[in-house]
């Protein structure tokens, strides 16, 4: 029952490193399970906005920056590493001790933490891991994502006001930050541990939005044996090698910059060697604004990309992607969608081209919390990058200026599918 539930979730300590059991489920659940999660989620939120005072919301809104950087304290210094294995928990004192930091500071850090559910006090000044808190554990790529979000990201939202009312908009609230663009950051010396840890950030995003469910809804099975898939700037291959390894009949080109292809080879060797052995993986370093990608692959996947550029840029990546492709190869962009926080009749060219996974009344149609990170990451965007996520008319008509024809959407939770064939 609800009642259950929320007395025994966040608020008993975690029994130990590994088990899931009733404490965890796992990332990626099959769409139907993903939605209706979603909608209990929308509609406890949307419940307490409608009851509580809205100067109380209002303000508790406002105050959520200190939850953020507090999270950055307990990620970097471990905190969860060290609670690990011990449901009983630790003192305060022997948290401060192994992590070096100020005691009486990180006791109220970790106090403001457990009242919003991460971690737990199982006895005054005593604290343990709980099911929220097991995500920032050094092994888990999401506590990558948390310090990345709660790092660069929160440093570049406090220039958002800035670079809005600016004179001279070209500027990002990033750059207003740091003096430099994002990418160009990561290569400075002070930037360069941000920059190593970004592809697991990628990891981490794409473990929490559903890229599990890449290999559970498109009909891979149906695909001959050897069939190619280029993963497009793919990062270190997370995506693609989940992928394989659920269809082991799929082959895959991996191409991103030099420097990343190389700490993806290290990720293959190390995370599925056998495929490396095989020969089922290939590397293929490339700028994406220069080169063609690998010629003749039956597909080309491109995920968390083109929400990195501006139209411009976008459409010189995807021309270079077209330039590679057979009659019957194709691309797949796998990214969030926008939609629309307000219900409307869709002016889609085709019944295909609709977005029909939309919440039922009273929710938002966007289920409003349960998917607020698709929000937060176009904010992410703006504030990194300059850049924005789209709506699917948006991709339809870049996508048609780079000759591609649209064939199939598939909407997968909070993250979608577009499929198209060379025109
Ligand atoms: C947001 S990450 C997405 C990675 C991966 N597709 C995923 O879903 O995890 C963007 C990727 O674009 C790559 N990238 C940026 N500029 C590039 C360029 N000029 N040529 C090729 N790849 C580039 C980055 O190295 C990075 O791996």
């Amino acid at each position: 029952s609800v009642q259950e539930i929320i007395s025994i979730y966040p608020n008993i300590p975690h029994p130990d490193s590994t088990s899931l059991g009733i404490y965890d489920l796992p990332e990626n659940v099959p769409p139907e399970l993903t939605r209706a999660i979603q909608r209990v989620e929308a509609a406890c939120a949307q419940l307490s906005c409608a009851v509580a005072s809205p100067g109380h919301v209002v303000l508790n809104k406002t105050l959520l920056h200190a939850e953020p950087a507090s999270l950055l304290v307990v990620t970097q210094a471990r905190i969860a590493d060290y609670l690990l294995g011990k449901p009983d928990g630790l003192h305060i004192s022997e948290l401060a001790r192994l992590s070096g930091l100020d005691e009486g500071k990180l006791g109220r850090i970790l106090r403001l933490l457990v009242t919003s559910h991460v971690f737990c006090e199982v006895k005054p000044n005593v604290f343990s891991n709980n099911r929220l808190s097991m995500k920032l554990l050094k092994s888990d790529p999401v506590s990558d994502t948390v310090c990345l979000l709660t790092d660069e990201s929160l440093m570049a939202s406090s220039y958002l006001n800035e670079s809005m009312i600016a004179k001279d908009g070209s500027k990002t609230p990033f750059e207003r930050a740091t003096g430099l663009p994002f990418f160009e950051y990561h290569k400075t010396p002070e930037g360069k541990a941000k920059g190593d840890r970004f592809p697991r950030a990628m990891v981490g995003w794409g473990n929490v939005t559903g890229k599990g469910l890449l290999a559970m809804v498109y009909p891979w099975e149906q695909q001959p044996v050897d069939t190619t898939i280029c993963d497009v700037a793919g990062g270190n291959g997370h995506v693609t090698m989940a992928l394989m390894k659920a269809h082991p009949h799929l082959k895959v080109v991996l191409q991103d910059q030099e420097q990343v292809i190389i700490m993806g080879k290290q990720f293959w060797n190390q995370e599925y060697p056998e495929a490396v052995e095989r020969e089922r993986v290939q590397f293929v370093p490339f700028n994406f604004f220069q080169d063609t990608a690998a010629e003749g692959c039956d597909f080309y996947y491109i995920r968390s990309i083109l929400r990195d550029w501006p139209d411009e840029q976008s459409f010189l990546i995807l021309s270079n992607v077209r330039k590679a492709m057979k009659p019957s190869s194709r691309l797949i962009i796998h990214d969030t969608v926008l939609r629309q926080a307000v219900r409307t009749t869709s002016a889609s060219p085709s019944q295909d081209a609709t977005l029909k996974d939309v919440a039922p009344e009273p929710l938002l149609p966007n289920y409003g919390a349960a998917r607020i990170r698709t929000y937060e990451l176009d904010m992410i965007m703006m504030n990194l990058l300059g850049s924005a996520a789209r709506t699917l008319d948006e991709f339809l008509v870049l996508c048609g200026k780079c000759n591609f024809k649209f064939e199939k959407l598939y909407e997968v939770g909070e993250t979608d599918l577009i499929e198209f064939s060379p025109i």
